[in-house]
């Protein structure tokens, strides 16, 4: 037994050698979210047979019992066959620690394999009762299937019994914040139906009176002997238990593995990437979608080099931290399908192996991630020497100072730490973690101006290293040293390029939407102009710059060159009394034979009739001018707006301006 359990604390050693950083091993990491590794599954399955084995030797005890001593009256055996029987039930004990303590830290899976032998033995002594003679085991099959039944009833027609009932005077304690524990309850999954302890104890018991009952009637009949009947009886009483055990703990466990991703569908690029595309990030066709089919993010295609900082921009609900967390942990979000590619220097970046020496990406959620452990064992993943202090190095980089380095690796529950220390313990530790991209969500928040001057000092070092970061983020320090911009809005890029052009653009006033060159870009149109009008009172500004906009999207879209995978690109800016709204898209320029033809449609306008998108976008405009940019033609659109703060008939007044 203690050589089985060295041999179990070894390659647990191993595995947590194996993660000595640099050469921080992603299987130990995510140990815990995928349960117990498979080897475990054999020693669980040993542990429990000897441990029901011996509990089952009771059992014929009870027959030598009632047949030596209550039949035969043999009274000194009663003491003997006592004492004996108390030698296999100290071994199911002993049994059941020693299983505790070699797999201990994967109870969940522990448990699971357990309640699994069980019930196969059960199964089994089933079997062994009904060869002895076939009623034996009705009992038996009675019980376990009436409890499997009651399970599958409550499952299907019962609610699981919540920790906390949702009642206005205990909501008010807790959304004051003064009631904690009701807080922990209201939050925590209740795991089990109200009624499913008397359906099992009722399952239980009828099959042990079946048991008796048939028992006593093949002994009455003389088919088997009346010091069975004991024996008998308690084997069907384990093996039920045991049976209804393990058909309820299945039940809690797919609940639980429903809290993870609906499903996660890589689709590796089908054409050769070019030794570019390898050595960097990329990331195609990146799409997430809830159960109903929302899409919360749509076909995100992104390509960087090693060593770019690129920032990730939107409004709040854009999708920025859906953004991250599909590319670092797809599997962990719960009920979401997630589809597309993402890879980091030619490796999978979702693929996940023993094999695979280091982390790949390192996210750092808003809230940091903690253990209920040390400051010290969560800066360094419970590593200590060279690594320790390696991450005590890093720390100090961000805070300045030993005391507080101290301070933080000495608190025993690194989670109760101030906010921006807990802040700089996370990016420490993704320093120290060192991967190859790093995932950053809002790192401003809660962390002080100090700690973010110092962030991007050491995210500009890493950066020369070849590193890569993503971050979403609104700091200006912070995006002051990106590289590149992303602009997410509704799941989908509107942006993507060099940052200093896009930071330029946006200062001088200017936005600008990158879209599929296709009708479907229509909704994300619609609300990135609305976007730009969001001042009470702005709502008639915001129907006809979006009508405008719309006209233009499918005037762009009728070209018969519009082509499969062109894109189009919109641009906006305010100005006093009216706003601009440009096009620009690959066609070739627009004739003067077309803007006249769609003027006189505007002249001739008949009540009722629908007029080309050109003509609607001149007719609601203060003015409209084509001309090409480079290889791009251009539609501008002047668009009257008035100011809401101003009051009066603002609709009028907008109507009022229009001229052709
Ligand atoms: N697990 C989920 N299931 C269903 N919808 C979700 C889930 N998580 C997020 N969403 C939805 O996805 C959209 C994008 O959310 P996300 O948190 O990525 O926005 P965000 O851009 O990070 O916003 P913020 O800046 O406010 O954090 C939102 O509409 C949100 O309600």
């Amino acid at each position: 037994m203690l050589h089985l359990r060295n041999l179990v604390q070894r390659h647990k050693t191993r595995l947590a050698a194996r993660a000595a950083l640099p050469v921080m091993s992603e299987d130990a990491m995510t140990m815990s979210d995928r349960g117990s590794p498979d080897w475990s599954r054999g020693i669980s399955y040993l542990f429990t047979a000897v441990s029901s084995l011996s509990l089952l030797s009771v059992a014929i005890l009870a027959v030598f019992l009632t047949d030596l001593v209550a039949m035969e009256g043999n009274r000194i055996l009663a003491w003997l066959l006592g004492a004996a029987g108390i030698v296999p039930v100290l071994g199911a004990l002993v049994m059941d620690m020693a299983h505790a303590r070699a797999l201990s830290g994967y109870r969940e899976n522990r448990m699971a394999n357990d309640r699994a032998a069980r019930a196969a033995i059960g199964v089994l002594a089933a079997l062994v009762l009904t060869m002895v003679h076939p009623l034996l085991a009705i009992g038996l099959a009675a019980g376990a299937v009436l409890g499997w039944l009651g399970l599958r009833g409550l499952h299907r027609f019962a609610r699981k019994e919540p920790l906390w009932d949702f009642r206005p005077s205990e909501a008010v304690s807790i959304l004051a914040g003064r009631d904690a524990y009701g807080h922990h309850l209201a939050e925590t999954e209740s795991d089990g139906y109200a009624l499913w302890p008397s359906f099992r104890q009722t399952a239980i018991w009828t099959g042990v009176v079946i048991t008796l009952a048939v028992s006593s009637w093949l002994a009455a009949k003389e088919i088997i002997s009346v010091a069975a009947i004991g024996g008998v009886t308690l084997i069907a009483l384990w093996s039920i238990t045991a049976i209804c055990d393990h058909a309820a703990g299945r039940l809690a466990r797919q609940t639980r593995v429903s809290r993870v991703a609906t499903s996660v569908e890589a689709r590796p690029p089908l054409d050769d990437l070019t030794p570019e595309q390898q050595a960097g990030l990329l990331i195609r066709n990146l799409s997430v979608e809830d159960r109903s089919g929302r899409r919360l993010l749509s076909d995100i295609h992104v390509e960087i080099p090693p060593g770019t900082i690129m920032g990730v921009r939107g409004e709040a609900g854009a999708g920025k931290s859906i953004f991250l967390a599909a590319l670092s942990d797809p599997h962990g979000m719960a009920g979401l399908s997630v589809r597309g590619f993402a890879s980091l220097n030619d490796r999978d970046l979702w693929a996940r192996r023993a094999e695979h020496e280091q982390v790949p990406c390192v996210h750092l959620p808003e809230t940091p991630i903690l253990l209920p452990a040390s400051g010290a064992e969560n800066l360094s993943c419970f590593h200590d020497g060279n690594l320790l202090d390696r991450g005590k190095r890093i720390l100090e980089q961000l805070v300045f100072a030993t005391d507080t380095v101290d301070e933080i690796c000495a608190t025993p529950d690194a989670r109760l730490l101030p906010s921006t220390q807990r802040k700089s313990l996370a990016f420490a530790r993704a320093f120290l973690l060192n991967p190859g991209l790093y995932l950053m969500d809002r790192p401003e928040d809660s962390a002080s101006d100090k700690v973010i001057r110092a962030l991007t000092a050491r995210m500009i070092q890493e950066k020369r290293l070849g590193r890569s970061f993503i971050v979403a983020t609104d700091d200006r320090t912070i995006l002051e040293c990106c590289d590149q911009l992303l602009v997410l809005q509704g799941g989908r890029v509107i942006e993507a390029g060099d940052a200093q052009e896009i930071r330029g653009r946006m200062s001088s006033g200017w936005t600008r939407m990158v879209a599929a060159r296709s009708l479907e870009s229509e909704d994300n149109l619609d609300r990135w102009i609305r976007s730009h009008f969001k001042r009470d009172g702005d709502e008639a500004n915001r129907r006809k710059a979006a009508l405008i906009a719309s006209e233009l999207l499918a005037f762009s879209c009728q070209s018969r060159s519009a082509l499969e995978g062109q894109s189009v690109t919109f641009e906006f800016k305010h100005f006093e009394g009216h706003c601009i709204l440009k096009l620009l898209d690959d066609d070739g320029p627009v004739t003067t034979a077309q803007l006249e033809r769609a003027r006189e449609e505007v002249e001739q306008q008949v009540t009722g009739s629908r007029q080309s998108p050109l003509a609607m976008v001149i007719g609601q405009s203060m003015s409209v001018e084509a001309v090409m940019e480079g290889t791009q033609r251009a539609v501008i659109a002047k668009i009257a707006t008035y100011d809401p703060r101003k009051g009066g008939n603002q609709q009028g007044n907008v109507d009022a301006d229009q001229t052709l």
